[in-house]
């Protein structure tokens, strides 16, 4: 489902951020990606959401190689892979439900099948009822949920989700993670970077570990 071969990234003439990353992720599998601040956590998101092409390797994403693919197809993979990035980028200038509308506008559906489909991602993450509110008077946890309906939307196969508990206490976390979750039961392949060692002790996953020159898959632990 996500295959990195040998692959490394820099940014212009900075020095490897990630080098020689080789790991297969499944269809289906829930994975964290762990580390420390700086250690190329939301670079290797990005190299999966084709927002930011290797400087070398090859990586396939949803049985698509990223190598062949022109550029302009590249960002979120033609909605295979939806991404929340740690600044969630809601529109402060509409309301929860137009934020979720957002990405249906270039599918073509008529609008009530558009609407039909972001009340439902709405529902799915526990918002119904705040529709019509702004972001900006949403808690933090509401917000990073509402990103999650924004995502989910298109019904990607693939999330990614860069450090969506930071900022949360315990309990907004471990509510955002079973949303997740929720998804993952469903068949959508799910990776998410988090350097919040408890949380990640507490949701028992397969952990990638990214630190500055090293990488270790984990495993299931
Ligand atoms: N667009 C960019 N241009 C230049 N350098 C960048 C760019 N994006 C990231 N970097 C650098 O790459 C390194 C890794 O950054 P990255 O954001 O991937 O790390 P991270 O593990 O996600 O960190 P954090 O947990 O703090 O978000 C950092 O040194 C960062 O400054």
């Amino acid at each position: 489902m996500i295959e990195f071969k040998h692959v490394f990234k820099s940014y212009g003439q900075s020095a490897n951020i990630l080098a020689d990353i080789n790991f297969n992720i499944s269809r289906g599998e829930f994975v964290f990606v762990s580390g420390p601040s700086g250690a190329g956590k939301s670079t290797l998101l990005k190299l999966i959401g084709g927002l930011e092409p290797p400087t070398r390797g090859s990586i396939m994403v949803n049985g698509q190689s990223l190598d062949s693919m022109p550029a302009r197809e590249r960002p979120y993979l033609r909605r295979a892979v939806g991404i929340i990035l740690q600044d969630t980028h809601l529109l402060y200038d509409r309301n929860a439900f137009e934020n979720v509308m957002l990405p249906l506008a270039v599918m073509n559906l008529d609008y009530k099948k558009a609407a039909s489909r972001a009340r439902a991602a709405i529902a799915k993450v526990g918002l119904s009822g705040k529709e019509k509110l702004n972001p900006i008077a949403l808690s933090g946890g509401e917000q990073q949920r509402l990103a999650i309906a924004r995502a989910i939307v298109n019904r990607p196969a693939i999330l990614i989700a860069d450090e969506p508990t930071a900022n949360l206490d315990q309990d907004n976390a471990s509510r955002i993670l079973e949303v997740f979750r929720d998804f993952n039961r469903v068949g959508v392949t799910t990776l998410i970077a988090s350097h919040d060692m408890p949380l990640l002790q507490r949701h028992a996953n397969r952990t990638l570990l990214l630190e500055p020159g090293r990488f270790k898959d984990l495993g299931k632990h």
